[in-house]
């Protein structure tokens, strides 16, 4: 997007801006959890983005070939990085991360083996690293998730995982010690990591991954090796020619027995020349749909030899003679894979899809097509109530998800301070939030993008409208970090368990509606909470008949995965429907439990939470008909209250996605830009094309001009 002045806002934006009810100031708080939020993040982007070097959006990159688009992600990444530890030690937010570098400074590493003396490691250490994790998230969640990131490298940064995936994994699975070593080199980007758990043959399956970590006691040392073709490691982001190390997840064999999956930091190339170490076979997988500036890379191991105290040994350990210690908790290996998943629902899902309806409701304000009425102006449109239709649905769905994602955080803190003190009671509940809440959310954002790209027509099509890179990035995060598919099926197994549990124990507070929902049979009025108790009342209903149909096909003998596969449609519905009711349940909770919301904005938000049920329940009405104390005759006061929220909220769009905070660099998009000068910015980028650039293409002289003379 150009950052030239245009001039004076459009018109029509400009006359939005002035009839709406609320202050949108309000707003981007409440989504933001504060003032004080707001100024940080505005002051994070300033930072980043004044940079000329980070901050050159018009620089057409669509043009260039795929090396050059590597090579230019590189360049970005490093200056990106070099300015995240200036911006730490500029706010001082580094006090743990010291922590580490002055562990490993004062020498903590002995006899250069990364297994190092106790001593001066202590409890209240531990909760710092914690605490340093949650730092990392909050401060760097906009740089590397949908805001900051995207806007400087539109296509994905090779260094990501680096940062998402192998630190959090080592503060997950590394004892202190390896904390110590490790962090404090991948934090100083000493070293570039990956995190190597998907193979050729096998991603979701991850019991069945075939790579092998044997322990060779003699030499205290495991040897990785890939014994087949679909072993060798494919997906990795920066594997391709970023990263030095990785973490490999591998099977792990002592003394002839197979331990399961298990951690290991594997160097892959020289630290000086970045050649590949010997017996590593790595390179990249090529171009995808979207993402093409990570590296997603693969990796062949051929009996690669590492130290014993390259195993991260926080959970399960190998000692030196080869005998196994099993972990407290053996799902306790799977704990990066919760990070990543509670972190993509705000830094994905929630991010894209508001730059996407930013864009796509200022182009509506702006745009102006046929004719309503014959003779008048031709109106905005906005003012089509399919258009409408379109965009209000996902604007509603996008703050639905900031409130779900905040809630999903604070869990996620609880549980994790828990495991430290050795509590998993919470464990299987968070897993089953962050499963669902991850495959819906990246779901919808998807679905909505594609809607919102339709319903700029045309110019929705144009890279420079920024809708190709937002819906490559968000559909990437439907299949990675657990295919949708199968994370529904996780939620649906912790569901079927609870339903079992119903009459005879305690239920956790999100599962706490399946003892009571089905029981519920009042009449029908247009209500939020009426909404509500719909909701968990489809939900439990779901969730009943796929139990039931579980325990039909076992009476009749069939085997209990059999059973369970015949019954997996109404499983992932059953999962799908629990969140939606969770989402539900948490934006009601956010307008009722903040006292404080000014008249105007709780009147705002309660369109828009209206709008979001109201949507959902006509969307999957035959539910609704089948388990809701809905009734075929409701249904028509239900379209008709979707109309009517459709036009009060009307007056109020530009503000609201206004409120989403989205800064025109972080937009990127020609047709979303606050001043609305869509025209003439589609007209500016058209001429960035290098074809532009001559009159008359080579090609003519070349090829056309002959083939035409050969038709005279
Ligand atoms: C600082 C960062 C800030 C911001 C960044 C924001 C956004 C990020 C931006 C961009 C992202 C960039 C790059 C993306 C990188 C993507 C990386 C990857 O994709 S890594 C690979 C991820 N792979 C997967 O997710 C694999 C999916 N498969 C699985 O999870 C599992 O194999 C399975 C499907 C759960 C099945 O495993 P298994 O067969 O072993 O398990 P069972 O079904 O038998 O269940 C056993 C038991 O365990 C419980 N369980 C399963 N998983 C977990 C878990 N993770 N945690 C806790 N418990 C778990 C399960 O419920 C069962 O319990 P039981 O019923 O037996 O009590
Ligand atoms: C952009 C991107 C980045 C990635 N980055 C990384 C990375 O950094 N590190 C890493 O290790 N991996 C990474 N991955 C890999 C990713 O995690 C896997 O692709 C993902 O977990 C899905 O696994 P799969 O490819 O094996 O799909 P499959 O499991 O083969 O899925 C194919 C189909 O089979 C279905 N299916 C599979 N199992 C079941 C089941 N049990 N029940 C019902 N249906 C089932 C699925 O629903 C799906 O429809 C990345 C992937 C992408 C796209």
């Amino acid at each position: 997007m150009n950052k030239k002045s245009y001039g004076k806002v459009n018109e029509d934006l400009d006359k939005e801006r002035k009839k709406c009810t609320f202050n949108t100031t309000e707003l981007t708080h409440l989504i933001e959890g504060g003032e004080e939020k707001t100024k940080e993040r505005r002051e994070l982007e300033d930072f980043f983005l004044s940079d000329p070097e980070l901050n050159d959006i018009g620089a057409a990159g669509e043009y260039t070939s795929h090396v050059e688009k590597y090579q230019e992600a590189i360049r970005k990444s490093c200056i990106l990085f070099k300015k995240i530890q200036d911006w730490q030690s500029y706010k001082n937010c580094g006090s743990s991360v010291d922590m580490y570098q002055s562990q490993s400074s004062n020498n903590l590493v002995n006899n250069n083996s990364k297994q190092v003396s106790n001593d001066s490691v202590t409890e209240n250490e531990l909760a710092k690293n914690k605490q340093y994790m949650v730092n990392i998230y909050l401060e760097y969640r906009s740089i590397l998730g949908g805001t900051l990131g995207s806007a400087i490298m539109k296509d994905g940064m090779p260094f990501v995982v680096h940062y998402v995936m192998f630190i959090p994994a080592l503060v997950g699975q590394g004892t202190l010690q390896q904390q110590a070593y490790w962090i404090s080199r991948a934090w100083n980007c000493e070293i570039i990591c990956t995190y190597a758990q998907t193979e050729l043959g096998h991603g979701t399956f991850i019991r069945g991954l075939e790579t092998t970590s044997t322990y060779d006691p003699a030499t205290e040392e495991f040897v990785l090796h890939s014994p087949t073709l679909t072993s060798y490691k494919w997906w990795p982001g920066g594997l391709g020619h970023t990263a030095n190390y990785a973490l490999v997840m591998a099977q792990l064999y002592t003394n002839g027995v197979c331990h399961g999956i298990h951690p290991f930091v594997v160097q892959l190339r020289d630290e000086e020349t970045h050649m590949p170490m010997p017996g590593i076979k790595i390179g990249e997988i090529g171009a995808k749909l979207g993402m093409n500036g990570t590296n997603n890379g693969y990796l062949g191991f051929d009996h690669v030899r590492i130290p014993r105290d390259q195993m991260l040994m926080k959970n399960a350990q190998v000692l030196k003679d080869g005998t196994y210690q099993k972990s407290p908790g053996d799902k306790l290996a799977y704990g990066t894979m919760i990070f990543v998943r509670v972190a993509v629902v705000r830094g994905v899902a929630a991010s894209y899809l508001a730059k996407a309806v930013t864009i796509a409701t200022r182009y509506s304000a702006v745009r102006r097509q046929s004719e309503l009425k014959p003779g008048a102006r031709e109106p905005q449109i906005l003012d089509y109530r399919t258009q409408q239709y379109k965009l209000f649905p996902a604007i509603a769905t996008s703050i639905a998800m900031f409130f779900s994602a905040k809630w999903l955080w604070d869990i996620y803190n609880t549980v994790t301070h828990e495991l430290d003190e050795g509590r998993l009671e919470q464990l299987p509940e968070l897993h089953a939030m962050a499963c669902c809440l991850k495959a819906v959310c990246t779901a919808d954002a998807a679905v909505a993008i594609e809607e919102c790209r339709r319903s700029c027509g045309g110019h929705g099509y144009m890279t420079c409208s920024n809708f190709p890179a937002t819906y490559g990035m968000v559909t990437a995060a439907e299949t990675y970090e657990g295919e949708n598919t199968v994370l529904y099926l996780q939620t649906a197994r912790y569901l079927v368990k609870c339903w079992h549990l119903t009459k005879s124990s305690e239920l956790p507070a999100t599962v706490q509606y399946l003892r009571k929902a089905t029981s519920r049979r009042k009449p029908w009025i247009n209500s939020l909470h009426c909404l509500a108790e719909a909701f968990e009342q489809v939900a439990a209903g779901l969730v009943e008949v796929s139990a039931s149909k579980i325990d039909v096909c076992s009476k009749k003998g069939m085997a209990p995965e059999d059973a369970w596969n015949s019954a997996a449609i109404q499983l992932v519905e059953s999962a799908e429907a629990h969140c939606r009711s969770f989402k539900l349940n948490t934006f009601i909770n956010v307008i009722e439990t903040n006292r404080d919301l000014s008249p105007e904005l709780r009147k705002v938000l309660t369109q828009l939470c209206e709008l979001y049920a109201v949507f959902w329940v006509l969307k999957k009405v035959g539910n609704f008909l089948m388990y809701s104390n809905i009734r075929k005759e409701d249904v028509k006061s239900l379209q008709d209250w979707q109309y009517a929220l459709l036009i009060s909220i009307r007056p109020n769009t530009v503000g609201i996605v206004d409120s989403l905070g989205v800064g025109e660099e972080i937009l990127g998009s020609a047709l979303g830009a606050w001043d609305g000068k869509v025209y003439e910015r589609l007209f500016d980028a058209s001429n960035e094309s290098p074809l532009n650039k001559k009159p008359v293409d080579d090609s003519f002289h070349k090829y056309m001009k002959p083939f035409l003379k050969s038709n005279l």
